[in-house]
């Protein structure tokens, strides 16, 4: 193999879709649970990576977008803003219009801003959720899906019926997917997305999050431990809340204090930053407790390396 990145393709995309259109569920069956570790975001973009495919002809970056919705706040129209924003950052934007529904204004309301845009990305449609019909219904719902970019002024790159929960043409997504974006590098090395277990993440989310700015002065001298992880109990159903506890360990009482910052500031900056990216991890909102302690020479002491999961 050469190091040249001729013929491999890599970029981004997001999908959008009105709600339950099945964008959440195709993403997790292109990606799994592989996340990529926060630090190693390419300069490229801004906004959040969802998950990476990484595949030998090419890599295809998730970006997560929040809905969009008729404006009718200033949160609103700040949300759309950002909508915006990525849509005019991506290669791709795959349009998710399921099978089981018909066309209608809300998925005309979001084509229609797609044709808008000055500096237009690719666009895919996705006919999610093939399983629930039958091919006739398919056969018609792929007729409006042609007939709705014709409508409204937007031409789809592809049109690709698919079910993420049946399995049904995921790996033709991939693959068109990554077709259709341009020659590139592989932004993200193959080794930096992990799947290791959810603690193990999280802990390594708030570990980035405290060696930010002073990993010059603390390179190898903490380590994170999650003490509980406890779903807080009588939450509403639609709104559930996790306790984390964790600790970050130094070896010194000086380390602490840098950690702490003044008047604890530099620990609730520490906290805000890992507490934004575990709740898109979880994908639930977290609060999280982080205690700094300290162990003297924990790196030599084999007790502490087995609590700290080394
Ligand atoms: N039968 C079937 N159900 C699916 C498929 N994809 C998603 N679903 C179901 O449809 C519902 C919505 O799926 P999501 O992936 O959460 O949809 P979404 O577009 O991310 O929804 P929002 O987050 O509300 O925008 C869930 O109950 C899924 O299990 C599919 O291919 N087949």
């Amino acid at each position: 193999m050469t190091m040249t990145d001729q013929g491999f393709h890599s970029g981004f995309a997001c999908f959008v879709g009105r709600p339950n259109a099945g964008k959440s569920t195709l993403t997790n069956a292109l990606v799994g649970q592989k996340i990529a570790i926060a630090s190693s975001k390419p300069q490229t973009t801004r906004h959040v990576v969802r998950g990476i495919v990484t595949e030998p002809d090419g890599q295809l970056i998730l970006i997560d977008t929040p809905g969009l919705h008729r404006p009718r706040t200033l949160l609103g129209q700040r949300l759309n803003d950002l909508v915006f924003e990525t849509w005019a950052e991506v290669d791709v934007v795959g349009v998710c219009l399921p099978c089981d529904q018909r066309i209608g204004p809300g998925d005309k309301f979001i084509i229609g801003q797609l044709a808008k845009l000055e500096r237009r990305p690719l666009f895919v449609a996705l006919a999610t959720k093939t399983d629930l019909v039958s091919k006739e219904r398919q056969l018609s719902h792929l007729v409006d899906v042609a007939g709705v970019a014709e409508e409204l002024g937007i031409e789809w790159a592809q049109v690709i019926p698919c079910s993420a929960t049946g399995g049904d043409n995921v790996e033709v997504v991939k693959e068109q997917l990554i077709a259709l974006l341009p020659e590139g590098p592989m932004y993200y090395p193959d080794g930096e997305i992990t799947d290791e277990p959810t603690e193990t993440l999280i802990a390594e989310l708030i570990r980035e999050a405290a060696l930010e700015g002073v990993r010059d002065e603390l390179p190898h001298s903490i380590a994170v431990m999650i003490d509980e992880i406890l779903p807080r109990p009588d939450r509403p159903e639609d709104k559930p809340l996790t306790d984390i506890f964790a600790s970050i360990v130094v070896e010194r009482d000086s380390q602490k204090g840098i950690i702490i910052g003044h008047k604890g500031e530099r620990l609730r900056e520490i906290g805000a930053t890992a507490r934004e990216q575990i709740n898109r991890l979880l994908g639930t909102r977290v609060h999280l407790n982080l205690h700094v302690k300290v162990m003297k020479e924990w790196q030599r002491d084999a007790k502490y390396l087995n609590r700290l999961g080394f």
